[in-house]
Parts: structure tokens; C-alpha cells; sequence
């Protein structure tokens, strides 16, 4: 697929903006804090309707403006299409395809595909367990669309029973004189909420699963190619319910199960302790944890890995190639993991990169790549 174009109209720092692609590599250049990474998350809003920057569309908007727009063309192996997404100060949103407003957000989903590799993705190794559940979740609806609505559906499920094991807490410690009234009720409406949890939960880990299981030879294979065949790579989804056979009953009983054996500690918590809300994704480089054992440069490798992976991926499974997004990455790799990339990259894929120096680019590379530079908002052809 091939970005033609991008407009911004305050967005972020910038008031009007038309950006014209010309090649299949673009390097947006300049100081920091001029607007790089603003023009890269555009296109990430596109791609996802997510920033991995920000949840409030208020500082998505150039500031004391009331709206901000993102308009683009793309052209895919069936068409061009048309993208714009509308952002309110009250967080109100419009996204249109083709000039037609979309009802279901999820329809303007899986359109624009891009990989993303920043600096901050090294979180993805280091960081919190949720870094790495929101790396599996953005990738599958990516891949399947569907999933972001599987997930909102097991999110609000969560809330709704976690207000009530917190109002079961709270009413327990007042001790109030009608217990048994309120607790039967109580009862019956937590079961309704298990079940809840067993079926929506029950879809979003068999996903999980099924993609961590696609995407582990690839990693791996990137993996022993970068490090020059010295280090095996193993990736291990740890679901916070344990199942055996990805069938959805079985999967459902199994969350009943330790929805069960965990009841009293979930009651005195006041909160759910049971389902992939809680789950954990290991990397291990020879059998060691990334995490904790892995050096700086061990651990940029499994990150270029996966995200090399992740591009491999989804060209597979969307059947051409996505954007490669690059925000300020290619300077900290080395010689060696430079090349690897480039290598991958070749020009199949249309790669945005930034960059505050041009001097670490590789000169053929420059030669071939148009190169735009950012000022205070303003991009210059
Ligand atoms: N809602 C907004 N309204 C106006 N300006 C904004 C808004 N949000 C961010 N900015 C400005 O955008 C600039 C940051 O741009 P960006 O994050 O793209 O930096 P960058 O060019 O990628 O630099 P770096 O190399 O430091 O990442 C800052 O000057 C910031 O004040």
C-alpha cells in the first residue's frame, strides 16, 4: 500500500499542512520538538484510531482550537481510499471513508496498515506487563478488525463487575443489617457478570494466543539472523486463565473454574483478579528472561525482531505491504542492526523515518529517498 498524501488541519503543532509523498522512502528531518513525530502519529491515528502518546483527542488539537482534522489518500492493491478523521475538544470523533461518514468506527479499521518502531519500544521488553499486552491487542486489530470491538466488549464487562465486587467490599465493611437481602442479589448478579467475563474473556485469550503462536517463528528467525546465530529467542504467552484446547467452551469452563478458586480473594480485593486483563507475553534470549538479564543491545534486537516480524505478518496476512513508520530509531541501532533492517525494508515497503541528524544515513539510502524538513510545524518539500 502507498500513502499518497497526508493534510493536517490542527493537528497537534501544526495549523494547515499538505504533505505530497514522492518516494518509498520519506525522511523527515529537524530539530527536536519541531513536529516529527506529530506527522508519524497522524498516520498512526489512521492506521489504528489509537496514539500510543496520548488517550485525550484535547491534546491531539492544536492548541485553542475546537476541532483538528487528518485527511489522506492511499492508494491499495483494489483502489485508492479517501481517509479523514474529524477530533472534537470533547472528544467526540468522525471518522470518514471515502467521503461517506462511517457509522462503526471499526469499518474505517484495517484500511491503513502500518508497523510503528520507536525509541519508546523498548518499554515493549523492559516495561509493564501491559506494554506488551497493548503490543499483541494494537497488532490484532490490525489484523482483524473485529478484535477491537471483542476487546471494548470484555473491557466494559470488567468495569461493570469490578463497581460491583467493590460495592459488595464496601457494603461488607459497613456490615449493614439487611446482609441477606442484598447478598443473594448480589450472588446472582455476580454470576450473571462470570459469565460475562468467561465469554468475552475466553475470546480475547484464544486471539491472543493465535497470535503470539504466528508471530514466534518469525521473531525468532529475525532474531537468530541479527545476533549473527547466537541467541534462540523464545516468546511465551502466560494467559492469566490456563487452557489447553483453543475451543470456546473449554476455554469458557476453564475461566469459571478459576473464577471460583479465586471468589474469596476477588471479594476481598474488591476487584477481578481473573482473566487476560492480568495476562503476561515472556521473552527469553537462551533460556534467560529479556527482562531482567538482557543487555541494552540484546534487547534492541529482540525489539528490531519483533518489529520486523510484525511487518512480515501482517504483509502476510493483508496480502501487501504496510507502512513502516520510524520515529527516531535508526540512530541508536548499530552498523549491523542498520542493515539488517534496511535490508528487510528494501523498498517493498513505504518507510517514513525521523531523524534529527542525516549524517547516520546510509548515502544510497538518501539518494533514493525524498527528504522533508519539519520547523515549528511547518514541513518544507
Ligand atoms: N496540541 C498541540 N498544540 C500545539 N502544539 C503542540 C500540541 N501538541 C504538541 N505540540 C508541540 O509539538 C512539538 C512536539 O512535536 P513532536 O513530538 O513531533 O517532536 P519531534 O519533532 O518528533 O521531536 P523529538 O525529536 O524531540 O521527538 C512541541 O513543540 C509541542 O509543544
Amino acid at each position: 500500500m502507498y500513502l499518497k498524501n497526508i493534510h493536517l488541519y490542527s493537528f497537534r503543532n501544526y495549523t494547515d499542512q499538505t504533505v505530497q509523498f514522492k518516494a518509498q522512502k520519506t525522511i523527515i528531518v529537524g530539530n527536536n520538538a519541531q513536529g516529527k513525530s506529530n506527522l508519524l502519529e497522524a498516520i498512526e491515528l489512521l492506521s489504528t484510531l489509537k496514539s500510543h502518546r496520548v488517550s485525550r483527542d484535547r491534546e491531539l488539537i492544536l492548541e485553542d482550537a475546537q476541532t483538528g482534522q487528518i485527511l489522506a489518500n492511499l492508494t491499495r492493491s483494489y483502489g485508492t481510499s479517501e481517509l479523514a478523521l474529524i477530533l472534537r475538544s470533547s472528544g467526540r470523533r468522525t471518522v470518514i471513508l471515502n467521503q461517506e461518514p462511517l457509522r462503526r468506527h471499526i469499518d474505517f479499521l484495517g484500511i491503513l496498515n502500518a508497523v510503528q518502531f520507536s525509541s519508546l519500544d523498548l518499554e515493549l521488553v523492559r516495561g509493564a506487563p501491559e506494554v506488551r499486552r497493548n503490543w499483541v491487542d494494537t497488532l490484532l486489530i490490525q489484523l482483524e478488525p473485529v478484535y477491537s470491538h471483542i476487546l471494548q466488549q470484555y473491557n466494559q464487562v470488567l468495569r461493570q463487575r469490578n463497581a460491583l465486587l467493590k460495592e459488595i467490599r464496601k457494603r461488607e465493611l459497613a456490615n449493614q443489617n439487611d446482609k441477606t437481602e442484598s447478598f443473594s442479589s448480589d450472588v446472582s448478579q455476580l454470576n450473571l457478570w462470570d459469565h460475562q467475563l468467561a465469554e468475552t474473556g475466553s475470546r480475547v485469550t484464544r486471539r491472543r494466543a493465535r497470535v503470539i503462536e504466528r508471530i514466534r517463528s518469525l521473531a525468532q528467525a529475525w532474531h537468530s539472523s541479527i545476533s549473527g546465530k547466537t541467541e534462540i529467542l523464545q516468546i511465551k504467552y502466560l494467559p492469566n486463565v490456563n487452557w489447553i484446547e483453543d475451543d470456546p467452551i473449554q476455554v469458557q469452563q476453564a475461566f469459571l473454574e478459576k473464577i471460583e478458586q479465586r471468589r474469596l480473594a476477588e471479594q476481598q480485593l474488591g476487584t477481578t483478579v481473573v482473566g487476560p486483563h492480568r495476562d503476561e507475553i515472556e521473552f527469553t534470549i537462551n533460556h534467560t528472561p529479556a527482562k531482567s538479564y538482557g543487555s541494552q543491545g540484546q534487547q534492541r534486537t529482540l525489539v528490531l525482531a519483533l518489529k520486523l516480524a510484525e511487518l512480515k505478518l501482517l504483509e502476510e496476512i493483508i496480502g501487501e505491504p504496510p507502512l513502516l513508520l520510524l520515529d527516531d530509531v535508526l540512530a541508536e541501532l548499530d552498523a549491523n542492526r542498520q542493515n539488517q533492517l534496511l535490508e528487510a525494508i528494501q523498498d517493498r515497503f513505504q518507510t517514513l523515518i525521523t531523524t534529527t541528524h542525516l549524517n547516520s544515513f546510509d548515502p544510497q539510502w538518501l539518494k533514493s529517498s525524498q527528504i522533508l524538513s519539519v520547523e515549528k510545524g511547518q514541513i518544507c518539500h
